[in-house]
């Protein structure tokens, strides 16, 4: 993770909105978040959450608006790794096993230090299931297999589109887990959530959707 200058937010909307078929899916917003900042985005089915974690990573075109990071236009060449999606979809190859689907993730952005594939698929949940195709495992096993990124790369922005979806109890512990550590470390996080999110460290942001 590099250096943030002290005062700048590590991520800064400014009358950004989103427009499908020439017809705003969200109200242009605003909102700041820093580093060691957990966001909670919040909003009724099909406010447009999806929306705006897609197009903070780059996935949709910035309809209005501006987007900063780090105190400067955001540049989409600047940020590759520095910002980690995790969607519906998982992005993960169903022929690949969990093993093979971090290789190809580290191929492209490297790990952290001190970590690799065994280390985080142990620590996920995935021990004994790091060399079977991703096709065989459980909704929750994959979901897990999709989670080791966040063990494994170096992003300091994690968006999480309900990241509890299909994990047990043990699964959403952990998660919560992971969002503690890499907000204490330095990191930020946005999720959305349809559950309650038992976050423990501090009150999270809130941004709220609204059409
Ligand atoms: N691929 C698409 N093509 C056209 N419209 C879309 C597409 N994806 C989403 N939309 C529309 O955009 C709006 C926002 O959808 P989005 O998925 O961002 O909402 P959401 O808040 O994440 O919903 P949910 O809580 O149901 O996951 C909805 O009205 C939806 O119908």
């Amino acid at each position: 993770m590099t250096a943030t200058p002290a005062a700048a937010p590590l991520l800064e909307a400014r009358g950004l909105s989103f427009r499908r078929q020439d017809e705003p899916v969200f109200a242009p917003m605003d909102f700041q978040l820093h580093a060691g900042e957990l966001a909670l985005v919040e909003g009724d089915n099909g406010s447009g959450k999806t929306t705006l974690l897609r197009m903070l990573a780059g996935l949709l075109h910035v309809g209005e608006g501006e987007l900063r990071w780090r105190g400067a236009p955001l540049q989409r060449d600047a940020t590759a790794g520095d910002i980690l999606f995790l969607g519906h979809q998982l992005g993960l190859k169903a022929d690949f096993s969990p093993r093979e689907n971090l290789r190809v993730a580290a191929s492209l952005h490297g790990c952290r230090d001190g970590t690799n594939a065994a280390s985080v698929l142990a620590r996920i949940g995935l021990r004994g299931y790091e060399d079977e195709p991703v096709r065989r495992l459980s909704a929750g096993q994959k979901k897990r297999a999709a989670l080791a990124r966040l063990l494994l790369l170096p992003a300091t922005l994690w968006l999480l589109d309900e990241p509890y979806a299909n994990l047990d109890r043990i699964g959403i512990a952990l998660v919560n887990e992971l969002l503690e550590r890499h907000t204490d470390a330095g990191g930020a996080a946005m999720v959305t959530s349809h559950g309650t999110v038992s976050f423990h460290g501090g009150e999270p942001r809130r941004i709220r959707m609204h059409g």
